[in-house]
């Protein structure tokens, strides 16, 4: 069965009328976990309370999640619910971890430079994202407009499939992480949606702002890391050896398949594994500075590609010089009206969910 005892990924849900709260998905059901555990954390209509708990309590608030799940009880079926975004996302961080993703964007932007800029395998490139405008899958995505350089509604709107990693535990200005187990909650899929023509004229010498920033969509369902335990795997090898401080303390590359659907038709299936940045070392580099960590925060693994199978439509259709065949048409860019669908799983069997989104056109 999919989503059974060894997976049971967090959620906030509601009832038609009433308030919003925690939620652990079995089957095709929600546990109502107010109702099964008791308890104020759990009647909370965000995770960030269970999630500034700490490693400890959410070890046990899974055994005792699972022990209720198996009773029946509190069981409420996922049709007569909402789902609603998990987390408030504190502050939303977006990476850049994928040698392939990287390389064909750097022959797609800067065609007449080397593909990878001289820092790339040196620490994992990032950029501060837009908290707020992150929603919950499902939510309908509105074309943005803006300067391209005319302006008017992109014309090239596109998306990026993504894993993004759900901070706990905070840490104090000046303060380093620790290990990633400690602080990290858990899992969720992403789509970073881009606007390529806003972001191709305005990323100079900055880096991407509005042709990314008008709406990031995650799963409603955020994995647990210990659901993931079996995926674990070695990060792919890296040249030059990192500094110290990346230096990788235990295996959190995750062998994880990504599926986009395109209006119900597969288009990639690219592998998180092959990753070339791992998300402890993501974790490490966001803090090496002191810069804090909030309870809250979403760190995003950056556009999973790997060979023949990008996590990104510029990257499919090569700039949309080669568009994909779907039943009946084909497809450069998104147009209004197209629904975009990202599922994952690992070899085990524990899916992440989904990340959906349908384009509206624009206002
Ligand atoms: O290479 C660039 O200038 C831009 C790259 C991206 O758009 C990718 C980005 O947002 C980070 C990622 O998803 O990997
Ligand atoms: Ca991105
Ligand atoms: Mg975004």
């Amino acid at each position: 069965m999919s989503f059974g005892l060894g997976n049971l990924p967090y959620g906030v849900f509601s009832r038609p009328g009433e308030p919003r709260r925690v939620g652990v998905r079995v089957g095709d059901h929600v546990l109502d976990l107010a109702a099964a555990l008791g308890g104020d954390v759990y009647a909370a209509p965000s995770l960030n309370p269970l999630l500034a708990l700490g490693r400890t309590a959410w070890q046990e608030t899974r055994a005792r999640a699972r022990e209720a799940a198996a009773t029946g009880d509190h069981l409420v079926p996922l049709t007569e619910v909402t789902l609603h975004l998990p987390v408030e996302v504190a502050d939303y961080v977006d990476f850049y971890a994928s040698l392939e993703h990287a390389s064909n964007l750097g022959r797609i932007f800067r065609p007449d430079d080397e593909p990878l800029k001289p820092n790339w395998r040196h620490l994992p490139v990032g950029y501060h994202g837009r908290a707020g405008t992150v929603v919950v899958s499902g939510t309908p995505i509105r074309r943005p407009c803006g300067q391209r350089p005319s302006f008017g509604p992109s014309q090239r709107l596109d998306i990026e499939a993504e894993v993004g990693f759900v901070v706990g535990v905070p840490t104090r200005p000046g303060e380093r992480a620790g290990a990633f187990e400690d602080h990290v909650f858990g899992v969720a899929l992403v789509n970073d949606w881009s606007a390529r023509d806003i972001q191709a004229w305005e990323y100079v010498p900055l880096g991407p702002f509005l042709g990314k920033s008008f709406a990031t969509s995650m799963s409603a369902w955020i994995t647990p890391l210990d659901a993931l335990e079996e995926a674990r795997v070695e990060g792919r090898s890296q040249e030059p050896e990192p500094l110290p401080y990346l230096a990788r303390q235990a295996p959190w590359g995750l062998d994880l398949t990504l599926r986009v659907d395109l209006n119900g038709e597969t288009v990639s299936t690219p592998s998180f594994r092959d990753m070339y940045w791992t998300p402890d070392q993501m974790l490490a580099h966001m803090t090496v500075n002191g810069a804090s960590l909030r309870t809250g925060d979403l760190f995003a693994s950056g556009t999973v590609s790997s060979v023949g199978q990008p996590g990104s439509l510029i990257e499919l259709t090569w700039n949309g010089a080669d568009p994909v065949k779907l039943p009946g048409e084909t497809r450069t860019f998104l147009e209004d009206g197209d629904t975009v669908t990202i599922t994952a799983w690992t070899s085990h069997g524990i899916s992440l969910g989904e990340v959906s989104g349908r384009i509206l056109p624009a206002t």
